[in-house]
């Protein structure tokens, strides 16, 4: 069974969020259960260093203008394929330029990245490799099974996976032509969206199958809410979308030999407590106060939520709680967050920018990571706090109510809660959510009993990585026309 994995980023080469964990550690799990994937990326200045030396496996002279060049190379334990044309991808900033807008080549960008996939998949490598299914990842990568169906490519199937309904890649319509789209598919069922171009659409409708990260989503993208304006393309597929939660790579996540943070387990919890120690340095908080101390690593944007965290610090402070932030994005948010810190020097701690090492030291050190998205496909980040033993509070939305079991009397009872669960974009409900935590986190022994859930709740992806391999091994089925694909949630 051959894949190409086609993605916009990928850990460990280039990463702006939770796309690239996943287009880094599914191949990966994929690859140790047999399947033969490889993982076309734009050859961003990441990508072509560590794959300069890699050997040229394709070439097409003029891609919408450019020349490009794939090259395979072993990196991180994956088998990437590199597309070189520097033209479009040797810059600084993947998607939006230094001042923060979108490059206003994107669409060509991530029509190359498509025409390059859906090119490897008809012609093959070089070195003989032809994929059987291409699966292709978010808006960046739409077009690519749009082009495989327009060239009459009906030997490999596509899989298209939605990360975020909300990111759709929209352009001009008059771009059309130069992106070499059929002029027939320029409908209301086509790949025409309120006049433009949508990239999204373009794979909803041109892809074999539709997946997204998470089940909850995956009913959640049928709503006006969700669907962004697509809810109705997806309900109208035969297939909807088939939801499969996410999972993390426990081997990069592993509290026990990370090499960023002081090692401990479920059971011996005392590097935990040194990591606390060190985090509270770092943002030079006050050792000495009582309550909680939150963590959030996050994109800042309206999605996350962090706007109702704002609303209620000063409360969470009165009580003794401290925070740590570390994030980037929507400047507004950045400034706020940093007024914070300066007006709360001490009980506050504050760092905008990417920072991969101290994501890990948050994790570790902080006593509940908080996570009050608007919505969330899957969310990473309460996986990665659960598996380092710090408790998620999270919005219950999306992936998160997948994935967090709520401290509800329930739950307690039983012995199997792992989190706090809130409704979503209410910041009365966030406020109880906190109340809550803070009173749990009195009670030692209930803590100390969720913190142990949450560390063993199983994050990884064998299960994961399973149903995708059945999802293709039906869909190869399929195209080999031994029977019609079936599809469940
Ligand atoms: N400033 C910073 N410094 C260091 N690390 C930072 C950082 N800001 C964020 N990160 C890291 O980026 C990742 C974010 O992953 P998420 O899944 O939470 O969100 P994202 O919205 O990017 O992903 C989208 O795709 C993923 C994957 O499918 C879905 O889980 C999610 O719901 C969907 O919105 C985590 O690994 C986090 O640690």
């Amino acid at each position: 069974m051959r894949v190409l994995f086609v993605a916009s980023e990928c850990v460990p080469l280039v990463k702006t969020g939770g796309l690239a964990d996943v287009a880094g550690a599914l191949p990966k799990a994929l690859t140790s259960r047999g399947v033969d994937v490889r993982v076309l990326l734009p050859g961003y200045p990441g990508v072509t260093a560590p794959s300069a030396e890699g050997e040229a496996v394709w070439r097409e002279a003029d891609v919408f203008g450019q020349p490009a060049t794939v090259r395979r190379a072993p990196v991180g334990g994956l088998d990437v394929l590199a597309l070189d044309m520097p033209a479009y991808f040797e810059r600084d900033g993947l998607y939006v330029t230094p001042e923060g807008e979108d490059w206003p080549d994107n669409p060509f960008r991530f029509a190359a990245l498509s025409w390059v996939a859906a090119g490897i998949a008809r012609d093959g490598l070089a070195d003989g490799w032809r994929p059987d299914i291409v699966h292709a990842h978010d808006w960046q990568t739409g077009l690519a099974p749009l082009y495989l169906q327009d060239w009459g490519v009906r030997d490999v199937a596509s899989i298209l996976t939605i990360h975020n309904m909300s990111y759709q890649g929209v352009c001009e319509a008059e771009l059309r032509r130069d992106l070499k789209l059929p002029e027939t598919g320029f409908t209301a069922q086509g790949y025409e969206f309120y006049g433009k171009v949508n990239f999204l659409k373009a794979g909803l409708i041109h892809s074999d199958l539709v997946t997204t990260v998470s089940p909850t989503y995956a009913r959640e993208l049928e709503s006006p809410e969700f669907g962004w304006g697509l809810e109705g393309v997806l309900a109208a597929r035969q297939e909807r979308a088939i939801g499969i939660l996410n999972g993390i790579d426990t081997e990069l996540w592993d509290p026990m030999s990370d090499p960023a943070v002081p090692s401990f387990t479920s059971r011996s919890l005392s590097g935990r407590k040194a990591a606390r120690k060190a985090l509270l340095q770092t943002f030079s908080l006050d050792a000495g106060r009582t309550g909680p101390l939150f963590g959030v690593v996050s994109r800042l944007t309206d999605q996350k939520g962090l706007d109702l965290l704002l609303g209620i610090l000063p409360d969470m402070l009165r009580v003794d709680g401290s925070l740590v932030l570390l994030g980037s994005g929507d400047r507004r948010l950045e400034q706020a967050f940093l007024t914070a810190a300066r007006d709360h020097a001490g009980s506050v701690g504050v760092r905008i920018g990417y920072d991969e090492d101290l994501a890990h030291r948050i994790y570790a050190g902080s006593d509940a990571v908080l996570v009050p998205s608007r919505f969330e496909p899957c969310g990473l980040t309460q996986m990665y706090a659960m598996r380092y033993g710090a408790l998620p509070v999270v919005a219950r939305t999306g992936g998160l109510a997948d994935t967090v079991i709520d401290a509800n009397s329930a739950a307690v009872s039983a012995g199997v809660a792992t989190g706090f669960q809130f409704d979503p974009g209410s910041r009365e409900a966030f406020a109880n959510a906190i109340a809550k935590v803070f009173a749990v986190f009195s009670e030692r022994s209930l803590w100390r009993q969720m913190q142990r859930n949450a560390m063993r709740h199983p994050v990884g992806w064998d299960g994961p990585a399973e149903r995708y391999i059945d999802l293709y091994a039906r869909l190869m089925a399929a195209k080999e026309g031994k029977k019609r694909f079936s599809g469940t949630r």
